[in-house]
């Protein structure tokens, strides 16, 4: 019988999805360009729906027309070999679909490349990591809407539910679009979890918190509106002992952050664009900065100052709610992205549907979503997040716990860029000057390139005199 989908790439994502649509009925065909993966799965975590093919040719010649084959593979180069593998075995109007992490330019340029050849590309994201893969992820499917018709029953059924039951898949726009939105859900991940990580530095080194202590905040804040899956995990994180050598596992992992890139591809996208994305920037510094080799050194020869003692409870909660005040900016400025991207692109991006399909399966994943999505159905064209109701109820009555606990961060030299930032872009957008005018004068000087002024339409430029 001919299968109904196609999966490439048997690893953690691909072997676990196509096990996912297996169980919601599909007929599916998997295929690895190596064979052992393949023959591992197969032998390990048989399902009656999944047929392994060791040749291309017939993997692509089981499939139901028009035949849907989703690669789940390394993102780059390996996707550009794979489809130059599909080239001549693919007939027009086949759906080919890239799951993986890819960068959305890339997507733009396989999607006008295969439409050229009458195939139909989709640039997919996917979050949610092995698990997500498995019992449900967020899908965010980006290419020939027309066509979309053809996978939306399986991605839909495959998707992780929210609380209302809608699944976390919608139709996201053209050619890199799907891939774009799962880009900038890395980025803002990686402001998540750089807050998360400053406020367990301050429980840490100014509340003197035990690690079960902070286990316990975040579980407690995990009760509240700061619900989400990273705080959650972080709970459980905190809880964790050794299991190699005496004390917690949280002391002995290597103070060095890694990453794949998404989150910088995010920021260098929004430099393109002109969109200030600085906490999502931030959090890419600083895991570059975990990295400096320089550290060491550093720690010998600096002084660090003394910590003043802190009311641990009211600490606790100024803390908390400094978090959800900061998480705000975080999400207004991925938003705003979307937003440039969405004009740039020609994508007509729907905010209210990102945010909704957030709201379960990923990694972002928080009740917090539900206040984005309200916001932007009652106001689609929301030029930043903070001016919706709720919102800037919360940055007014949140930002004073925001300076306090930022002011008694820097005080005690505990780095907590991702918080500053926060609160730099929201004076930035309310302060009356952000000191531009002077800016502008001293390009007019050194470069004549003009400036524009507050009671005259036009351009002008000032025959500045050096009077020192
Ligand atoms: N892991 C995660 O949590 C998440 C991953 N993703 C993305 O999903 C995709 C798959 O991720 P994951 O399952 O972790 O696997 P990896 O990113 O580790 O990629 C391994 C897979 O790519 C295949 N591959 C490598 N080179 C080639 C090539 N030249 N041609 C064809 N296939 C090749 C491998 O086959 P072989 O073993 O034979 O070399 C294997 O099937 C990636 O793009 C990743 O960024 C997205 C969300 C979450
Ligand atoms: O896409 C993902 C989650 O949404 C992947 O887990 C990704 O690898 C996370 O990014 P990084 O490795 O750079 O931290």
């Amino acid at each position: 019988m001919a299968k109904d989908i196609g999966v490439v790439g048997m690893a953690v994502m691909g072997s676990n999805l196509a096990l996912n649509m297996a169980d919601h009925g599909f007929d599916v065909a998997v295929y690895n360009y190596t064979p052992d993966l393949t023959e591992k799965f197969v032998a390990e975590r048989p399902h009656e729906k999944i047929t392994p093919y060791y040749d291309l040719k017939e993997f692509v010649q089981s499939l139901k027309r028009p035949r849907k084959i989703m690669l789940m593979i390394m993102a780059g180069a390996p996707v550009d070999s794979m489809l130059a593998s599909l080239d001549g075995l693919l007939e027009e109007g086949d759906i080919v679909i890239d799951g993986g992490n890819s960068f959305f330019e890339d997507t733009r340029r396989r999607y006008d490349a295969c439409k050229a050849k009458g195939i139909h590309f989709y640039g997919m994201g996917i979050s949610g990591g092995e698990t997500g893969a498995r019992r449900g992820p967020a899908i965010m499917p980006g290419g020939h809407k027309e066509s979309y018709a053809e996978i939306k029953d399986v991605y839909e059924a495959i998707a992780a539910k929210a609380d209302d039951g809608k699944p976390c898949c919608t139709y996201i726009g053209e050619d890199g679009a799907g891939h774009f939105v799962k880009m900038v859900h890395n980025g803002i991940e990686y402001a998540d979890m750089q807050l998360i990580a400053e406020a367990y530095l301050l429980m840490k080194y100014v509340g003197k918190f035990t690690n079960r202590e902070i286990s316990e905040t975040f579980h407690r804040w995990n009760q509240g509106e700061l619900k989400s899956f990273l705080i959650g995990i972080a709970a459980d994180i905190f809880a964790e002992e050794d299991d190699l050598a005496d004390g917690d596992i949280i002391d002995k992992i290597v103070d060095a952050a890694g990453q794949k890139g998404t989150g910088r591809w995010t920021s260098l996208e929004a430099l393109k664009l002109g969109v200030n994305i600085s906490m999502i920037t931030a959090a890419c510094n600083t895991r570059g900065s975990s990295n400096d080799t320089g550290r060491k050194a550093a720690q010998e020869v600096i002084a660090a100052p003394s910590v003043a003692a802190v009311d641990k409870e009211k600490f606790a909660e100024d803390l908390r709610t400094a978090l959800y005040t900061a998480k705000i900016m975080a999400y207004a400025q991925g938003f705003s992205l979307y937003r440039k991207a969405s004009e740039e692109y020609g994508w007509d991006l729907n905010y209210g549907a990102i945010a909704s399909i957030f709201r379960a399966g990923c990694i972002i994943q928080a009740v917090f979503l539900n206040k984005i999505t309200e916001a932007y159905e009652k106001n689609p064209s929301m030029e930043n997040l903070v001016f919706d109701e709720f919102f800037l109820s919360r940055v007014n009555s949140g930002l004073g716990s925001l300076r306090k606990i930022i002011s008694l961060a820097v005080l005690s030299g505990i780095p907590v860029p991702a918080f500053v930032n926060g609160l730099e872009y929201i004076d930035l957008l309310r302060s009356p000057s952000v000191g531009a005018n002077l800016i502008q004068g001293l390009r007019d000087y050194f470069g004549a390139h003009t400036f524009k002024r507050i009671d005259k339409e036009g351009s002008f430029h000032h025959d500045w005199k050096q009077h020192y």
